[in-house]
């Protein structure tokens, strides 16, 4: 699907948006859910991520294809290999074939698993015969991936003496570590963060508990990045958010300060108003704990003429696509200038947007989703729009509801 989205008439926006569920605490409270049934789940994400995550924990035998869903393969790969009776290839698609799970599979081997590499050593397809884990301590590199650590944690509670684990190196994604030990301790099993180690207690059976999973963060940020492009007294507001997040993507409430949108709290709703139009003419972030608004804050910078120099990125090369390159290449049809390394991005102040320029997006929603309120300021065109079913399906309709102009060519 091809798109070509226009400017709204209107730059001071006036309206409310209902965002799906966060679906890093769908996958996670539905990894629990399969591991202890009276958990239930309130505002499940409607993603393409959260659906695969459904479908794969059903099945006992024969091959599991969770698509693009990083959060899928790494839970899933916990998952079965610590189910008796269980086996199962697990797959995904070309790129998630070249996205590393080594590190995962080391430690889930030194606990006593049995997988199995289909066709390159450190990557998927994997074969996992399930077992029962014996061994309760484990070492791992903490600096690639978080989703290696959150995998091992959710499985700990249901292991015989729970797990002990000890993180090597720069801990990054630290926010979604602490999703994780949250949504434990919510259903009531004990853990413990100190340092490099953490601990999970065992748990056989928990209380009826209701996971209430709060909507996603990471979708909201193209929220703030639309707001901060348009008129002061723009006013969006999303539901359903709360102001003691799991999320560590909720740091858009104070980056987006920064470019004149101010953030109020109100019974399950944020309400995002463009209050200044006295923005900086350079930022600096470092990401490492909110990855997933690099590709956002980038786009925003490029449509407020401004520069900014993002760190914390080394993770990028390794997501849905080498967002890094990407994101170079594609702020660069736009006439920026941009220089990136293994863990930085840095953007010149662009004066005039290029227009008619058409943007590729590499299989990942979050290129089609950051660049979407580049359309406050120029029109253009999105090619593949539908990959934002990946974490947001309603984008593009929700996008069309503030009044801009979304046309499938
Ligand atoms: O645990 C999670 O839900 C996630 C962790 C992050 O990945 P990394 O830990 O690989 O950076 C993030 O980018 C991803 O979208 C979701
Ligand atoms: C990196 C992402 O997803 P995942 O790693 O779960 O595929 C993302 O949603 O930006």
């Amino acid at each position: 699907m091809r798109l070509q989205l226009s400017t709204p008439q209107d730059r001071k926006l006036q309206k409310t948006i209902q965002i799906t569920g966060s679906k890093s605490e769908t996958n996670r409270s539905l990894l629990l859910q399969a591991l202890f049934p009276n958990v239930r789940i309130e505002n499940l994400s409607n993603s393409d991520d959260g659906e695969v995550m459904q479908k794969g924990l059903k099945k006992v035998s024969g091959e599991v294809d969770i698509h693009h869903a990083g959060t899928a393969m790494r839970f899933l790969t916990g998952y079965f290999a610590s189910q008796e009776g269980k086996e199962v290839i697990l797959t995904g698609s070309q790129r998630m074939q070249e996205r590393p799970i080594k590190v995962l599979v080391e430690a889930l081997r030194s606990l006593g698993a049995s997988i199995e590499y289909v066709k390159e050593e450190g990557y998927p397809p994997i074969k996992i015969s399930g077992k029962k884990l014996e061994k309760d301590k484990v070492s791992l590199p903490a600096n690639i991936s978080s989703q290696y650590i959150s995998s091992l944690l959710l499985i700990a509670p249901s292991l015989k003496n729970g797990l002990e684990l000890n993180l090597v190196g720069k801990i990054t994604s630290v926010p979604y570590i602490k999703m994780t030990l949250s949504l434990l301790e919510q259903i009531g099993v004990t853990t413990s963060f100190e340092g490099n180690t953490i601990k999970v207690e065992p748990k056989d059976m928990v209380q009826d508990t209701t996971l209430v999973v709060e909507s996603d963060w990471s979708s909201a940020s193209y929220f703030y990045s639309i707001v901060a492009l348009c008129e002061v007294g723009t006013k969006i507001q999303l539901s359903s958010y709360k102001k003691n997040s799991l999320q560590g993507d909720s740091v858009m409430a104070k980056i987006y300060k920064d470019f004149g949108v101010e953030t109020t709290f109100g019974d399950h709703t944020i309400t995002l108003t463009k209050t200044s139009d006295e923005i900086p003419q350079h930022v600096e972030y470092d990401l490492s704990n909110a990855p997933d608004t690099a590709q956002t804050i980038s786009v925003t910078c490029l449509g407020l003429g401004m520069g900014c120099h993002l760190t914390g990125l080394h993770t990028l090369p390794i997501k849905e696509t080498d967002r890094l390159a990407a994101m170079q290449t594609e702020l660069s049809k736009f006439g920026a200038k941009v220089d990136i390394d293994a863990e930085s991005l840095t953007l010149q102040p662009t004066s005039s947007l290029k227009s008619g320029v058409a943007v590729d997006t590499y299989n990942d929603h979050r290129m089609a989703m950051a660049f979407g309120p580049l359309a406050v300021k120029t029109s253009f065109k999105v090619n593949d729009a539908e990959v934002v079913s990946k974490s947001y399906p309603d984008f593009w309709n929700d996008l069309g509801t503030l009044g801009f102009e979304v046309a499938e060519l």
